[in-house]
């Protein structure tokens, strides 16, 4: 196995027009990894740090670098990710900031990928992976922290639960998105779109249900296979310490459960992710008691990509399901960790995009070399079809 060179870092541009860390990697061997860190607005409170980018880069120049060149092996990205931790010395990577780690640690993957001349799935899952491909939730129409003046609820989502292949799934997809930006403007409803790409139009959550739920029927009925809703309500966002606020509705703890129930009942949801406050284990526990049999209830805010907060979730009964953001915790290692750590519990994993992205398709590996059952990365847009199309690729070719 071949020992890391160099680590480069240099800021570029992420899918919003804010500066991004972006590290390069190079092998003794000549392997080489390039991978960019993406960034959230709905951030959890329990998140690692993401650091300003020039911060983030000079602390990684003079920390990183150093302690990866010339004496860890790419191959070894257990090694590596624990070197990253090692040189930040916190908890929460404030002081090398998530973003110069996550980067790096994608990086580091790729450039091992290179040096063994296999696809990056195949080295972070092994010989046996590609087989399984996840269904992708697709960001059809949204507001919450992506967009301003339109839906409350952050995320409507086309979840493609019966498509035959990951690629017709795609296509669905991305045709629901159509068919909702038709419907919109069949309603006179100019919409542009929200940092995810999806259609942000101002309207009121209960228009947008009527809208995704005729969209996704169509289209269905179209590719021949079922079409569900998910949502991301990024409800974190919305309590104010007493009160859920969406819109003009203000709901108790009690009422929001009572309210997301009864959603999942009208709207046959294949997902609700983050309907609760992200310190409101109890209140999660609840939904998942009266829902989970049927629905997919999944932490983002709650679990954080962090494995003691997944297994206070498991041990209290919290969720069935946890969103997997690299960045929320730094590494690849550990968020692998939390995915391993979901699925001997049942728990589903679904590998997420943020809403500020870059043409990095890391996460499409990620996906596959887990066997993950889910990935959310958006329906249209550049930075959101770098990660589809990378999936059909791999599907191909697997
Ligand atoms: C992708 C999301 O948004 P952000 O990246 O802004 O946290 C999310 O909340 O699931
Ligand atoms: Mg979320």
């Amino acid at each position: 196995m071949t020992r890391i060179e160099a680590v480069r870092f240099r800021p570029i541009l992420d899918s919003r027009g804010n500066k991004t860390v972006e590290a390069e990697v190079s092998t003794e061997s000549g392997g080489f990894g390039r991978a960019a860190a993406p960034s959230g607005a709905s951030t959890g409170e329990y998140e690692a740090i993401e650091l300003p980018v020039d911060e983030a880069i000079a602390a990684a120049r003079e920390r990183i670098a150093p302690r990866l060149e010339g004496r860890e092996f790419a191959g070894d990205q257990r090694s590596v990710d624990s070197a990253l931790r090692a040189a930040d010395g916190t908890e929460d990577f404030s002081e090398v900031g998530a973003n110069s780690a996550v980067a790096v640690s994608m990086a580091v993957a790729k450039a091992a990928a290179d040096v063994l001349g296999a696809p990056l799935y195949q080295h972070l899952g092994g010989a046996f992976r590609g087989r399984n491909f996840p269904v992708p939730l697709g960001n059809v129409v949204g507001g919450g922290e992506h967009a301003a003046d339109a839906t409350a609820i952050q995320e409507f989502l086309a979840a493609p639960v019966g498509a035959p292949s990951v690629r017709q799934a795609v296509f669905a997809n991305a045709a629901v998105h159509e068919r909702v930006g038709d419907l919109l403007e069949e309603r006179g409803e100019a919409a542009a779109k929200g940092d995810e790409g999806a259609w942000a139009p101002s309207i009121d959550d209960a228009t947008a249900f009527e809208i995704v739920d005729e969209a996704t029927s169509d289209v269905a009925e179209e590719f021949g296979f079922e079409i569900r809703i998910g949502l991301d309500l990024a409800a974190a966002e919305r309590y104010d310490g007493d009160e859920y606020v969406f819109g003009d509705e203000h709901r108790s703890t009690a009422e929001q459960v009572d309210y997301v129930a009864d959603l999942v009942d009208e709207y046959d949801l294949a997902y609700v992710e983050d309907p609760l406050d992200e310190d409101d284990f109890e209140a999660f526990a609840e939904l998942t008691e009266r829902v989970g049999d049927r629905t997919l209830v999944c932490g983002d805010d709650l679990f954080v990509t962090n494995t003691e907060r997944l297994q206070r979730g498991i041990d209290e009964g919290a969720a069935n399901s946890i969103l997997v953001k690299p960045n929320q915790i730094g590494t690849l290692s550990e968020a692998f960790d939390a995915i391993e750590l979901a699925s001997r519990n049942g728990y589903d994993a679904v590998v997420s995009h943020r809403s500020g992205e870059t043409e990095d398709a890391t996460i499409a590996h990620l996906a596959v070399a887990t066997d993950a059952p889910f990935i959310k990365t958006g329906a249209v847009g550049g930075e959101r079809t770098a990660k589809l199309n990378e999936l059909i690729r791999i599907a191909d070719e697997a």
